[in-house]
């Protein structure tokens, strides 16, 4: 099982991850796009990589703006496999 990351390695890898912040166990993205359909469009292109990796997004869709959340359920808190998806779903446009 993923390890939970010590706290300076949040921390640093916090830092090469623009646009996300960090509460508690969770890391949090928000997006915004032009209407409803494009913010789908964005959510449907999560799948692939998500089930993949078989690490699923917590996802809050408002109109045009998508928050994602990532934590490790099984670990109890972030681990490698967060910061990966966050990195993958900060490479997709
Ligand atoms: C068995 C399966 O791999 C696990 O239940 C996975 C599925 N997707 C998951 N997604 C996330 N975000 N955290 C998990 O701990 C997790 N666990």
């Amino acid at each position: 099982m993923a390890q939970v990351l010590p706290e300076t390695e949040i921390q640093e890898r916090l830092r090469q991850l623009p646009g996300w912040s960090r509460e508690g166990k969770m890391l949090h993205c928000e997006r915004k796009f032009k209407d409803f359909v494009e913010a789908i469009a964005f959510v449907n292109q999560l799948v692939e990589p998500a089930e993949t990796a078989a690490h699923h997004p917590d996802l809050e869709i408002s109109y045009n703006k998508v928050t994602i959340s990532l934590t490790t359920h099984d670990a109890g808190g972030l681990t490698e496999k967060d910061f990966q998806m966050a990195q993958t779903i900060s490479e997709l446009k």
